[in-house]
């Protein structure tokens, strides 16, 4: 039986990926909270889903099977116990394991049809919405002018982050940031019962629930045994460790690199900085890279009686080369390496493509310096527009979870 997921590379034909629609939680961020809620602006609502509405076409125009994950996830709580025991979790991973809080909201989201409850929980609950008998010390004397109870999820349209499909299995992700952190609770139910993947054996290569931080934005399949990760922000070395050794044991994977990068917003993860977009071709921010093309990368590979052997290493290039077995590398620099441009387009995911078949890539069209570079290496460029969705802080790559590629021609 073939698996219903399996992703052997970062750029084999895209056959199925899950987007989610960004919805009202957008227009729930208002200036205090922007910074916690971890974007920089606020998108206008109706031009974001309007743009995000021709990446989805632009991807099934391509071939792409596009699932929405609040579909998924609605179908995952079909069953009555199923979405009992998802909202028990789900609100106390909100802050209220229980009390009369707990309670009310438990009534208020189980009052709409499965499919708005999912909406309305990503959407957040506004305290203004829900009726309480009593209500806490902490409620009346310390929160009082926060609104919400259930805070809302702006950044749950990056679908690329809470989970990471490698080979014919997934990680769910312990994610670094609590503004982010309930998301992957959202793949656990549908990989666990959505009827999709459910009894399917899927393999989870590593749950959401050990304390070291991962989100897929650093987790980069190159090939059907060598994985990229980011050490950033939002990845330890704590997870990567784990992840390898599980990855080690149970899958054909042999080979994991660990890349460092800068530990900041803009570049918060692996993928804003540097993604494959061909069998010998990546992106990647001049701002990564020292003097003569270095990094410092840790090469992880099996060893005797389970332990594992890092070698420190630091030419990207030799790294590549040597992992993906090809003679040579095109690095190509996001901005063409200006000074000014790169960063300028690197800030609004000028690195960070979504490879939909190998040379051929979705990107924003506001960097167009990046864009025109990627022809001139010979890459099929699609463009998407991106005024709002780029105020999320994410491009094509963080926008999209891939779950079904086809393999790569040996
Ligand atoms: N894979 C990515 N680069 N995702 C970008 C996510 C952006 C989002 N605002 C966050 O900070 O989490």
């Amino acid at each position: 039986m073939q698996s219903p997921i399996h992703v052997t590379s970062e750029i084999g034909k895209l056959k199925t990926v899950m987007l989610h629609r960004p919805g009202r939680e957008i227009e729930n961020v208002y200036p205090e909270i922007l910074h916690r809620m971890l974007v920089d602006d606020i998108p206008y609502l109706p031009i974001a889903q309007e743009e995000h509405d021709l990446f989805a076409q632009t991807l099934r125009d391509n071939g792409t099977e596009v699932l929405y994950l609040e579909n998924l996830l609605t179908d995952a709580l079909a069953d009555d116990n199923i979405k009992d025991e998802f909202l028990e979790k789900i609100i106390a991973e909100s802050g209220f394991a229980a009390g009369a809080i707990h309670d009310a909201l438990k009534e208020y989201l189980l009052s709409f049809s499965t499919k708005d409850m999912v909406d309305k929980i990503i959407a957040g609950v506004r305290k203004d919405e829900i009726k309480t008998k009593y209500v806490s010390l902490a409620e009346l004397a310390e929160d009082k002018d926060y609104p919400f109870y259930m805070d809302p999820m702006p950044n749950a349209y990056f679908t690329r982050d809470p989970q990471a499909c490698i080979g014919d299995g997934i990680t769910i992700n312990h994610m670094t940031f609590k503004a982010r952190q309930r998301e992957s609770l959202f793949t656990e139910y549908i990989i666990k019962h959505n009827p999709r993947f459910a009894d399917k054996g899927v393999n989870v290569w590593r749950n959401r629930y050990p304390e070291g931080r991962i989100e897929g934005g650093d987790e980069l399949v190159l090939s059907d045994h060598v994985l990229a990760i980011g050490i950033s922000q939002r990845t330890s070395a704590k997870a990567i460790t784990e992840l390898a050794e599980s990855l080690f044991e149970k899958s054909d994977y042999d080979t994991v690199i660990a890349i460092h990068i800068p530990h900041n917003h803009a570049m918060m993860h692996l993928d804003t900085v540097f993604t494959m977009i061909n069998y010998d071709q990546f992106t990647v921010h001049p701002a990564i890279l020292r003097d003569g093309g270095h990094v410092d990368a840790y090469i992880m590979h099996p060893a005797a009686n389970g332990e594992i052997s890092i070698t420190h290493e630091t030419n990207l290039k030799e790294i590549l080369e040597k992992a993906l077995d090809k003679s040579e590398i095109d690095l190509i620099p996001t901005g063409d390496g200006d000074p000014i441009v790169a960063p300028r387009e690197q800030w609004n995911d000028g690195s960070n493509t979504l490879a939909i078949a190998p040379g051929e890539v979705v990107t924003y069209d506001r960097n167009y310096v990046s864009n025109d570079l990627l022809r001139k290496h010979g890459i099929l460029v699609h463009e998407v527009r991106s005024s709002e969705l780029s105020r999320g802080r994410g491009g094509p790559r963080c926008m999209s979870c891939p779950i079904v590629r086809e393999d790569l021609k040996k």
